[in-house]
């Protein structure tokens, strides 16, 4: 490859970090940067990268946070010696849902960035509020609790918008905050989402939602493809629907639109081109299907903070117990997703504990959670006779489905059906291990077969492939554990680059952006460059008869348990 070919960024700017990696048109990686928010970060007490008020269950982060990281990731690649000259296109993936307010100073700061300074330097003023709400904030259930209601019912809310309110959706954190901060609303500019607020960071104005991350807000009508009176009605509150739909703005339908050229300021300070192109930055989650060619049977499992589960379909399906999404480049697909609060630090939590009873932290920290897995048996079933152990782990109010924190342990007999709350039997922390990884591959399962289907020969509905991506992928023992669960042919998979799926696949819509023949779809063009042999590797089986038969039993144990803990908590609190 000649030294003057053009080079791509993609950004992922997540809970934890922002990372930056830069690929060229081969879709190879040559550069990564992060900047980790609690261990590279001055200034900010933040924990995991968030602040919390946990008496209004408020979770969120400091917008000046993530302009310290933006400057440090650049300076990273520059050290690494990228020549920035070669970058042709910019895109980007944020944590969704979050929302950053924009003030009457924005505008103007932003035009005028000078490159003498940091971003963080001059960019403070430009906000009207200076935290960002998280998607893991649950303060807002009496807003879902509207949102659900306004068009009649939660399934209508799905249908419209591709899902039933959520704490972490942006109509009802905006609502709150009208509420809440009524004086800030009024001085606030322009909404952005954390995708669209890093597309406006290159740019230097306000860039527009991505016609996929838009769908994370609860405000957008999918099947017409605009914002809905009524949504937008009720969440701008007594400031009304016209105020809001200034603050929000336009979003264009085209995922690879060229929106502009970087800012001088980047091109003065890192050396970019001034004809460097940014393309639309969308949510982490739509950013990580954009990781590889993802056919319509395969399913991808983030074991990021959050745990995701990720399917491109042609089949709009919604339902209030999951998501559904616009594809971030393809018209006519969309993205399904389940979203679990409880995903990397649910399983830390058990980890520590394990780690903490045998006194004894190794250098891996995750050794003896995966040895401690591996040698259990599956649902804690010594013989085959035994009652199935399942649980639920949670210590964050959870999502799917939505319970405060806490833990409930049962036994499940499935010959009989008998279903009994109890810890009798359970050795903790050690049979939390395999527990919990079972218990969050089976609520997957469980609510993601209506998706899959039989790949042939009379075998069971099921996807062909699971690719595991996020910092969760390295580990080897939950693989297997989700392969023998969710069953995949093909077996279980994960990407060379796995912990940097989300910011590859900002990276490869940045070149799907620059480098498409007028049509060509992204999968057409990923799918002609793509080398399977270089950029994945099989790392565990997936579907084994047996094994996929009894933790079907297990699956109807699951929904049970489930339902008996949701209705016992709804009671408690009547
Ligand atoms: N070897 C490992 N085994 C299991 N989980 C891991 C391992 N390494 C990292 N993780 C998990 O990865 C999570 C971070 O994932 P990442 O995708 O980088 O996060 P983010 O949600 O910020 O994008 C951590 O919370 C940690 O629990
Ligand atoms: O809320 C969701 C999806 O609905 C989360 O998946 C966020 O998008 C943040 O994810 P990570 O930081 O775990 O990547």
């Amino acid at each position: 490859m000649a030294s003057q070919d053009p080079l791509y960024i993609g950004f992922d700017l997540s809970t934890q970090q922002l990372k930056g990696l830069v690929v060229n048109s081969d879709l190879k990686v040559v550069y990564i940067a992060k900047f980790d928010f609690d261990a590279d970060s001055t200034g900010f007490p933040i924990k995991k990268g968030v602040l919390t008020n946990e008496a209004e269950h408020e979770v969120f982060a400091p917008v000046a946070l993530w302009l310290q990281a933006l400057d440090g990731v650049l300076e990273s690649l520059r050290k690494q010696g990228l020549d920035f000259s070669r970058v042709k296109g910019i895109s980007a993936a944020g944590q969704q849902h979050g929302s950053v307010y924009w003030g009457r100073q924005a505008a103007g700061l932003l035009k005028n960035l000078d490159a003498s300074k940091s971003l963080e330097e001059q960019l403070q003023p430009a906000f009207s509020h200076p935290y960002s709400p998280n998607w893991q904030d649950s303060s807002t259930q009496k807003e879902c609790d509207e949102f659900d209601a306004v068009l009649g019912s939660r399934e209508q809310l799905a249908h419209v918008s591709g899902s039933k309110a959520h704490h972490r959706f942006t109509g009802p954190q905006i609502l709150r905050f009208t509420r809440k901060y009524p004086d800030v609303y009024q001085q606030t500019d322009r909404i952005a989402l954390v995708s669209s607020f890093l597309a406006s960071l290159f740019l230097g104005r306000y860039a527009p939602f991505d016609i996929s991350d838009v769908c994370g807000m609860n405000l957008w009508n999918i099947k017409q493809g605009k914002f809905d009176e009524q949504l937008l009605k009720l969440c701008g509150g007594s400031f009304g629907v016209e105020e809001l739909k200034k603050k929000l703005g336009d979003v264009p339908e085209d995922g690879g639109l060229h929106l502009g050229s970087v800012h001088p300021y980047y091109t003065k300070r890192y050396g970019f081109s001034p004809d460097c192109t940014v393309i639309p930055a969308t949510g982490d989650n739509p950013a990580t299907i954009l990781a590889l060619p993802l056919r319509p049977s395969d399913a991808m499992v983030s074991l990021g903070t959050s745990t995701t589960f990720l399917m491109s379909t042609p089949s709009y399906k919604p339902d209030p117990a999951t998501h559904f999404f616009n594809h971030p480049t393809t018209p006519g697909l969309y993205m399904f997703m389940l979203c679990y609060k409880n995903g990397g630090l649910a399983r830390e939590h058990v980890r520590d504990a394990i780690n903490e009873s045998l006194k004894n932290t190794p250098d891996q920290p995750w050794a003896n959670f995966d040895e401690i897995s591996l040698k259990s048996p599956a649902l804690g079933q010594k013989s085959p006779g035994d009652p199935m152990k399942l649980g639920l782990f949670f210590p964050r109010p959870e999502i799917v489905p939505n319970l405060p924190a806490g833990q409930w342990r049962f036994t499940y007999d499935p010959a009989t059906g008998n279903l009994k709350e109890t810890t009798d039997g359970w050795v903790a922390p050690q049979d939390e291990a395999r527990a919990i990884v079972e218990s969050q591959m089976l609520s997957l399962r469980l609510r993601s077969k209506g998706l899959t289907q039989s790949p042939g020969n009379g075998l069971p509905a099921q996807p062909r492939r699971v690719y595991l991506v996020g910092g969760g992928s390295k580990n080897k023992a939950i693989a297997k554990i989700a392969g023998e669960i969710l069953g995949g042919v093909d077996g279980v998979y994960k990407l060379d680059v796995g912990d940097n799926a989300c910011a590859l696949g900002a990276a490869y819509k940045a070149v799907w952006g620059l480098e498409r023949q007028p049509g060509q779809t992204f999968e057409d063009l990923v799918g002609q460059r793509w080398r399977e042999e270089e950029f994945i590797e099989k790392i565990a089986d997936g579907y084994q008869k047996d094994l996929f038969e009894r933790y079907g039993q297990a699956v109807e144990g699951f929904e049970k348990l489930e339902s008996h803990v949701v209705d016992s908590v709804h009671k408690s609190r009547a």
